[in-house]
């Protein structure tokens, strides 16, 4: 079974109207291959412009989201907002939210769930520090990131997840994971999912890869047999965005 190539371009707290406007005209000027699915994750404010600016070929996806309909939770958006609007994905579980907003594993899997039930697709963030991987342990914080989720959802909702691979220490930083190096952690996620979810989730789940990925090192990194796209911070800002939506091709 062949996994379509997913590129999404993760914004994080960055843009302005006019910013965004020269990014939009440089992505709707693109052309993006047939069979690769792109998707651009706006800060919230900018989520309704983007998507009515930009090419219906191109997805937007908020970069996080609740797990309520409505309600008195001061800050925080809907699902329904999501899908209201035409916004068809949201991320989950990001390293920065983690981090900073101490989202727990527990927490992001209710939201994954929470947002798949209520018409939202999940790209879903998992990664260890350099400390942990330092230690040995990458595998097992994936396997303790991974675990809430597969223990939330149902087989048939893992079809609306990607799993966004994203060493903290890859990102932002430069240093990008070698093709090896996420082949690997790639490779075990999905035995992981082979086991704890089935066999079927695990062939076709989309597993992509985030971490300082660029124009220049996308393409090797595209041929491993288990990196399905890129989640890409940094350079989804610039025009390079359009050659890592190409690696594949
Ligand atoms: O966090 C990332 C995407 O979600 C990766 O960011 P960079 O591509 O800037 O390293």
């Amino acid at each position: 079974m062949s996994r379509q190539f997913f590129v999404g371009g993760n914004w994080k707290m960055n843009g302005s109207t006019a910013a965004n406007e020269a990014l939009i005209e440089t992505l709707n000027g693109a052309e993006v291959p047939e069979g690769v699915d792109v998707v651009v994750a706006p800060p919230a404010i900018y989520l309704e412009s983007v998507r009515k600016a930009l090419s219906p070929r191109i997805a937007v996806s908020a970069q996080n989201c609740y797990h309520a309909q409505s309600g008195a939770y001061t800050g925080e958006l809907a699902p329904a907002m999501l899908a209201d609007l035409g916004i068809t994905w949201t991320l989950q579980g990001h390293s920065e939210r983690r981090e900073y907003f101490h989202e727990s594993s527990e927490f992001v899997a209710k939201k994954t769930k929470f947002a798949i039930e209520h018409g939202v697709k999940v790209i879903a963030c998992i990664g260890e520090k350099l400390a942990e991987r330092e230690d040995g342990t990458t595998f097992d914080v994936c396997a303790a990131q991974l675990a809430p989720i597969a223990e939330a959802l149902s087989a048939e909702q893992w079809a609306d997840v990607v799993i966004a691979y994203e060493p903290v220490w890859a990102i932002g930083t430069g240093k990008v994971a070698t093709p090896d190096q996420a082949q690997e952690v790639h490779a075990y996620i999905r035995a992981w999912l082979a086991e704890n979810v089935s066999a079927e989730v695990a062939e076709a789940t989309r597993i992509i890869y985030g971490g300082s990925v660029n124009g220049k090192n996308c393409n090797e990194l595209a041929g491993q047999p288990d990196i399905d796209g890129f989640l890409v911070g940094g350079a989804s800002l610039k025009p390079e965005f359009i050659d890592i939506i190409s690696a594949r091709a």
